[in-house]
């Protein structure tokens, strides 16, 4: 078994593995073949002990489960119930592989033994290639046939799988069809396959007719004689016409950034249009016009219980993470970056993201998570410069129980352990003290990790991404941040602009607003003041504006007296107009630190609420702590 191994030594030991049993595999197991030797340093040989939960894990894990297992439990039984005689167990796994419910056929023994059973790991850096993980991480339904499987011990499976996607397109799990000992070929398990997808299509569909069945619902469907039935697709709109949900048929059918756009955009027809053709959607009823709209058979559904959605799903979308396309926006130099960062996305190249305060590098670090395969797997972030220098080693690198006095007796995984396998958003990384600097270096050199007291070290398999509103370059100059670790950090660099400097501006008020406030308008001069005002503190400052002004509103329009007042007052901006008079600049500052020391006061200090209350982010907030010399009563002399 090949470790750290050349590229061609790896693609030989792949091809002998399949070469000697005459068999080509396909790319997407290929490529699961080399994840499990790279990534996970896994022997085919060697079978895993750390497979199963325990039972007190499995109960919480499926009491955390609690209303996708319900969904889908009909599914599950109603798949079990027709490939049962055919000697096949089903299996549901949540988004990390681990088994939730499984129903197995007569002769169950030899099933359990095999590992079919509820609360088995079947994550690929456990397992290797297998159905459940291999369909997780390539997301996309697939069989993994007998010696497919990475692991020798699975070699007498056959693995039909599909994931489940939610209404926003996130994976929640696997649908899974095992059988045992089948020496007919894979093209044999052909039907099995499709029909695992076809009912991890109805789990979804179930998914989302439960999730939005108090909401406006489209099901859209060609004309076409020949269509296919089970690619209906199926939106739900909040009442301005908002696409704000959608199952796998629609994502599938308009892969960008689908969440977020009106109907008109999808559709020829707009809400009110449909409404009308539907004649005015009359309660509980299901109607439909029969190919009016664009060749399409289109049904909207006005629910009994009907609720404008603005009541729940605007909330729901605004506090949703933006994608990279809404994150993009209409700024050319953001849509090419953008386009730059999907190329490099899980090709094992750290990203580092510079930009001012409130430019988005953290949106944009989940948005870049959420596109990558890693997505089901954890998004951790740490913050460098929030938490004080003292604790950022173990919130980094955690410790093992009793390894120091005053440690939690349990031990505790730090943040590049809890995100294995997913991303690491390394945030302010220019305020990393220096030692840790040189411990971050070797472990991402490395990729093993040795946490405080532990014997053994853990491997590594994580994409980081790093921000800093700092001139790093300047810090490595002035030796305060190690090149090599610069280096290692910034395989590639992008840079978010200012607000101030972004083209489409009014794309993005407009945006925000929609998000945050649907149906109500800006006034024609509260317009002019939010794209003339130069935004210092970047879209942070801007949301919590379009909050204040959609809070003040009244007759479904934001007036410029309900904007805040440094937007009433003019276009200055504020901190080059302060620093041109040093006596008022000094003034300033000092009615800063009043400011934040009154805040910090009234919250007790909690930093998360002080921040939100200054509408600063909290790395700002410390930042300014630090800068004004500002100490909590009882940290001092610490
Ligand atoms: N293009 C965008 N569209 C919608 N919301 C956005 C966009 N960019 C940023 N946001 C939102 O603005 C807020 C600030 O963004 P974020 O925290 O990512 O900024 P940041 O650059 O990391 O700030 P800091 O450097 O202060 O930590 C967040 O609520 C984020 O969701």
């Amino acid at each position: 078994m090949p470790a750290h191994n050349p590229a061609s030594e790896l693609a030989a030991f792949v091809d002998s593995h399949f070469g000697h049993r005459g068999l080509v595999p396909e790319a997407v197991i290929a490529e699961s073949w080399y994840r499990s030797v790279t990534q996970h340093r896994l022997d085919p040989s060697v079978h895993p002990t750390d497979n199963m939960l325990s039972a007190a894990e499995i109960r919480q894990l499926q009491a955390q489960h609690q209303a996708y297992l319900t969904l889908a439990s009909q599914g599950v039984s109603g798949l079990a119930r027709r490939v049962a005689d055919a000697g096949f167990a089903v299996l549901l796994s949540d988004a990390a592989g681990v088994t939730l419910d499984a129903r197995l056929p007569a002769d169950a023994g030899h099933f359990t033994g095999s590992g079919l059973v509820v609360g088995a790991r079947w994550d690929e850096s456990i397992a290797g290639t297998n159905g459940i993980g291999t369909a997780l991480a390539s997301q996309q339904a697939l069989t993994i046939h007998r010696q497919e499987h990475f692991l020798a011990s699975n070699a007498r499976l056959s693995c039909s799988v599909s994931p489940i996607f939610d209404s926003h397109n996130h994976l929640l799990g696997c649908l899974n069809a095992t059988c045992l000992y089948n020496d007919g070929p894979k093209q044999a398990q052909h039907l099995t396959l499709q029909l695992v997808t076809l009912y991890a299509r109805l789990i979804e569909n179930a998914h989302f007719r439960q999730r939005y069945r108090d909401c406006l619902t489209l099901a859209v469907k060609p004309c076409d004689g020949d269509a296919d039935l089970a690619a209906e697709q199926l939106l739900a709109l909040d009442e301005g016409g908002r696409i704000v949900g959608a199952n796998r048929a629609a994502f599938n059918s308009n892969p960008h950034a689908l969440l977020g756009l009106r109907i008109e955009q999808v559709l020829s027809a707009d809400i009110d249009q449909l409404l009308a053709l539907t004649q005015g959607g009359a309660r509980g009823t299901q109607l439909y016009d029969a190919c009016q709209v664009t060749g399409l058979e289109v049904g909207l559904r006005v629910p009994r219980a009907y609720r404008p959605c603005a009541s729940t799903a605007p909330a729901a979308s605004a506090n949703a993470h933006p994608t990279l396309d809404q994150l993009a926006g209409g700024d050319p130099q953001l849509q090419h970056a953008v386009t730059r960062l999907r190329k490099v996305l899980d090709k094992d190249i750290a990203l580092l993201l510079s930009g001012e305060t409130g430019t988005g590098k953290e949106a944009f670090a989940r948005a870049l998570h959420q596109a990558s395969a890693r997505s089901a797997r954890p998004f951790v972030a740490l913050n460098c410069a929030a938490i004080p220098e003292a604790l950022i080693e173990s919130e980094l690198f955690g410790y093992r129980p009793g390894s120091f006095t005053g440690a939690d007796r349990k031990g505790m995984k730090g943040k590049l352990e809890q995100a294995n396998g997913g991303t690491l958003f390394l945030d302010e990384i220019g305020d990393m003290p220096a030692d840790l600097q040189t411990r971050l270096l070797r472990v991402l050199a490395e990729r093993e990790l040795v946490a405080l007291g532990a014997a053994t070290p853990v491997r590594l398999d994580i994409q980081v991404i790093s921000a800093t509103h700092q001139d790093l370059t300047a810090r490595i100059a002035t030796h305060q941040f190690r090149e090599d670790l610069y280096y290692r950090l910034c395989g590639m660099r992008i840079t978010l602009p200012a607000l101030r400097e972004r083209s489409d501006r009014a794309h993005v008020i407009e945006g925000l607003l929609a998000r945050l406030a649907p149906g109500l308008h800006l006034s024609a001069s509260a317009h002019a003041a939010l794209l003339a005002y130069s935004w210092p503190g970047n879209i942070r400052q801007l949301l919590n504006a379009l909050r204040q002004g959609a809070a003040l509103a009244e007759g479904g329009c934001i007036e410029l007296a309900d904007l805040p007042a440094e937007l009433q007052l003019g276009q200055v901006e504020p901190s080059r107009t302060i620093c041109a008079t040093p006596q008022l600049g000094q003034q300033v500052e000092e009615a800063e630190a009043d400011h934040l020391l009154t805040l910090l006061r009234r919250t007790q200090w909690n930093m998360s609420a002080a921040a939100q209350a200054a509408g600063i982010s909290r790395s700002t907030l410390y930042r300014k702590i630090r800068r004004h010399g500002i100490v909590q009563p009882n940290r001092q002399g610490h």
